[in-house]
């Protein structure tokens, strides 16, 4: 896909996440990988309901952003799950109600914060590995989340008391991953202290071969 059409998708799933309240106020930010080498990232301090083309950040190939809109404060994570995840061809960042909340609970167990319940939380994420709390844009967080990434072959990381990093193969497969999971929080917390059957072992192995 060209540039300019993968500008376009990602302003128009931007908008569409947040008018369905996936993102509120100049909340969350999103990448792409572009064919040509270097990355489109949504600017720092804007609403991504209300991006255009010419409001996108350029990062080049060599990391360094473009002369242009301010990238997301946020970039340094996006560049450092891309370079280790090269299958990796869109990054979203939400702070959408339920993964938050979620990423809020005291002791989450950092290897997975969700035990899966549903096939499609396997399928979409894999698991869930939680990356201790950072204050937003600290450099810290792309250093975890690239440690993460490669320890864990998985399409999500919860960030302590923030929000949520998903990967997809484009923007497109990314925003559905973060549709899903923000839908198995909230199913988490209509379900909390109802005695749940959880996927066993051989269900979730299962789901895993299916999604490689
Ligand atoms: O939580 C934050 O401040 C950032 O992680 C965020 O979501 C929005 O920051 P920008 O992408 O720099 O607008
Ligand atoms: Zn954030």
């Amino acid at each position: 896909m060209s540039r300019n059409s993968k500008a376009e998708q990602l302003c128009a799933l931007c908008k569409s996440l947040f008018d369905r309240g996936y993102s509120v106020g100049g909340a969350g930010n999103v990448s792409v990988r572009l064919e040509e080498g270097g990355f489109l990232v949504t600017p720092t301090g804007g609403s991504l309901g209300r991006l255009t083309p010419a409001d996108l950040a350029e990062i080049d190939a060599a990391g360094q952003p473009v002369p242009g809109p301010k990238p997301s404060k946020e970039f340094a994570f996006h560049l450092a799950l891309f370079e280790c995840r090269p299958e990796a061809g869109a990054i979203v960042h939400l702070h959408s109600t339920y993964l938050t909340a979620l990423s809020c609970l005291e002791d989450l167990p950092t290897d997975n914060a969700l035990r899966p319940f549903t096939p499609y939380y396997v399928m979409r994420a894999g698991y869930m590995p939680v990356i201790p709390y950072y204050r937003p844009g600290a450099s810290e967080i792309a250093r975890d989340l690239a440690a993460a990434a490669k320890a864990h072959k998985v399409n999500a990381f919860l960030l302590a008391s923030h929000g949520v990093v998903v990967l997809g193969k484009d923007v497109e497969d990314a925003v559905n991953n973060a549709e899903e999971l923000e839908e198995t929080a909230r199913l988490a917390f209509i379900l909390r202290g109802e005695k749940i059957r959880y996927l066993n072992e051989a269900e979730i192995a299962e789901l895993r071969a299916m999604a490689r």
